[in-house]
């Protein structure tokens, strides 16, 4: 796991880092211009030309030891610092007059070479500090940086592209698009959150000894975590010998409809490639020979009654959910004005986890209590859409506000959510947030959020306990997709797709 951290917690950190380990920011400024150079070097072309864009602040800093490192590696290299030199901060003047001396001098943007193809821009015009749009020759230079990006240049962004505003990752404009981003000591969230996440490009840690000691004094449960692959694959343990199918959890569906018995069966599919030992799904008798033909491992129960779900189907759905370890409920269930009534119902009486995913949303929404009455943990995997009928906010203030938006929700009710989209959030029911860096745009497709709420199932039913089950499950389900669209490409993907990529992912950690 990787804090992501605010621009506030990241100057807390890097003072607790000075005082309370003696860690001067001077060698933390070191270290990170070193990093700098470094991952400059490694996109650059032959014979490159480099260019260093510094502003009057500390990432300005950055860029001036990035320098002396490229200069002193035998680079031919230009400097320009932008804004008045006398209001450089004393770190970026030392580092200034550490670089320049007889045979090397700044000099301004204007004089700043063209670059083209294998030629790399260090872009250290602003970091964490950036507090307004940039303006006059700071706009100039972003310009310029995005004009030799044009002409075929790579852009190195030390630790946020500049005019990327660091806590939210909205861009001012103009912003800085980079190819690599160097996030030093620890992530921040306007690196993980879209549309930063995509102006940053590939987003390369660094450690520049800002010691974790110091940067955990900041973190407490409400500071987001990065989701790493080794966390999703240790939070699955592997089968033991001496297992059977009963060891691995029994799944019940409670999904699919007429004209959506696809989505009951993706759902069942899932949990069975996500190693559930059982899944059985009650749906509509009318639709259950479709559900079933899908696949000969899934169980059918025939709900008898006709028409939307409601307390017609309470008996049968409790009897149903004897011995079962996990409901899944609402992939193209037929949502009617009693269902969310079943489910409250259904929350309260049985004993199992359950995950309430698609319709059964929708069907909450208008009673949201029945989560608190539940006996068990639940799950609910709402996409912006969804949590916006949740909330009764607009899907735009889900999209701009995600993390407290989720974070006040999963408290206020006592659920772990997980809000969908780029960099899907899991929230536990006490507040910690999870950012999973896995998926493609390819997955915006129809079944996938089925194929997650099987998955999401099938970890609950082998007891893995939440939220890791959930944030091991939303890593495991983009994961697959990455493996997946490597076959079918973005374009291609399909969400029967990711039931072999599931596989992939198997076969990867199994290794
Ligand atoms: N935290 C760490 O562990 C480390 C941080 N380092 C680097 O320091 C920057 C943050 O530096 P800071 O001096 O706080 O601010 P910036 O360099 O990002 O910004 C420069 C400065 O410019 C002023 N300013 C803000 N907005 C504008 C604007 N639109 N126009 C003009 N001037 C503006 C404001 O006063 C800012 O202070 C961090 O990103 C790291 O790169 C350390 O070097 C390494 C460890
Ligand atoms: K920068």
């Amino acid at each position: 796991m990787q804090w992501v951290l605010t621009a506030a917690q990241m100057r807390e950190a890097e003072q607790a880092a000075e005082s309370q380990h003696g860690m001067p920011s001077a060698l933390l400024m070191e270290n990170a211009g070193r990093a700098l150079a470094e991952v400059a070097r490694s996109v650059a072309g032959p014979q490159a030309r480099f260019n260093v864009v510094c502003g009057p602040g500390n990432n300005g800093g950055d860029g001036l030891v990035a320098a002396r490192f490229l200069l002193e590696g035998g680079a031919r290299l230009s400097v320009a610092v932008v804004g008045e030199r006398g209001k450089l901060t004393a770190e970026a003047q030392r580092n200034l007059k550490a670089l320049e001396s007889a045979a090397f001098t700044a000099q301004s943007l204007e004089a700043l070479p063209e670059l083209g193809p294998g030629d790399v821009v260090v872009d250290a015009l602003f970091g964490t500090g950036l507090s307004r749009a940039p303006a006059g020759p700071f706009a100039e230079a972003i310009q310029r940086i995005e004009r030799w990006r044009g002409a075929g240049a790579r852009v190195v962004a030390a630790d946020v592209p500049s005019g990327l505003q660091s806590d939210t990752g909205e861009p001012f404009s103009p912003c800085v698009e980079a190819d690599v981003t160097v996030a030093f000591g620890l992530f921040k969230r306007g690196q993980l959150l879209e549309p930063g996440a995509s102006l940053c490009g590939e987003v390369r840690r660094v450690d520049i000894g800002l010691s974790l000691a110091a940067a955990r004094s900041l973190t407490g449960p409400g500071v987001p975590r990065l989701v790493e692959e080794a966390d999703a694959r240790g939070a699955l343990p592997a089968r033991r010998a001496d297992s059977h199918k009963g060891t691995y959890g029994h799944v019940l569906g409670v999904a699919g409809s007429r004209g959506k018995s696809g989505a009951a069966a993706l759902l069942a599919r899932a949990a069975l490639r996500s190693g559930a030992g059982l899944v059985s799904v009650a749906t509509r008798a009318e639709v259950l020979e479709g559900v079933m033909a899908h696949a000969p491992e899934i169980m059918g129960i025939p709900l008898e009654a006709s028409g939307p779900l409601g307390l017609a189907d309470l008996e049968p759905l409790l009897a149903a959910a004897e011995g079962k370890d996990a409901l899944v409920i609402g992939p193209g269930i037929p949502r009617g004005p009693e269902t969310g009534q079943l489910i409250g119902e259904l929350l309260a009486r049985v004993d199992a986890d359950v995950v309430l995913d698609a319709d059964a949303l929708n069907a909450v929404a208008s009673d949201l209590s029945v989560l608190r009455r539940a006996k068990r943990q639940v799950v609910l995997t709402p996409h912006p859409g969804e949590m916006a009928r949740l909330t009764g906010l607009s899907t735009k203030d889900v999209q701009a506000r995600r993390m407290e938006v989720a974070r006040d929700f999963a408290m206020e009710h006592g659920v772990t959510l997980v809000l969908k989209g780029t960099r899907t959030l899991t929230v536990s029911a006490d507040g910690d947030l999870f950012i999973n860096p896995t998926g493609n745009p390819g997955m915006a497709t129809g079944g996938t959020g089925d194929v997650l709420s099987g998955i999401c199932g099938a970890f609950l039913a082998q007891g893995f306990p939440v939220p890791d089950a959930i944030w091991a499950a939303v890593y495991t389900h983009g994961l697959a997709g990455d493996l997946a669209a490597r076959r079918s490409g973005k374009v291609g993907l399909i969400a029967g797709d990711l039931l072999q990529g599931l596989c992939d992912v198997w076969t990867r950690w199994e290794r």
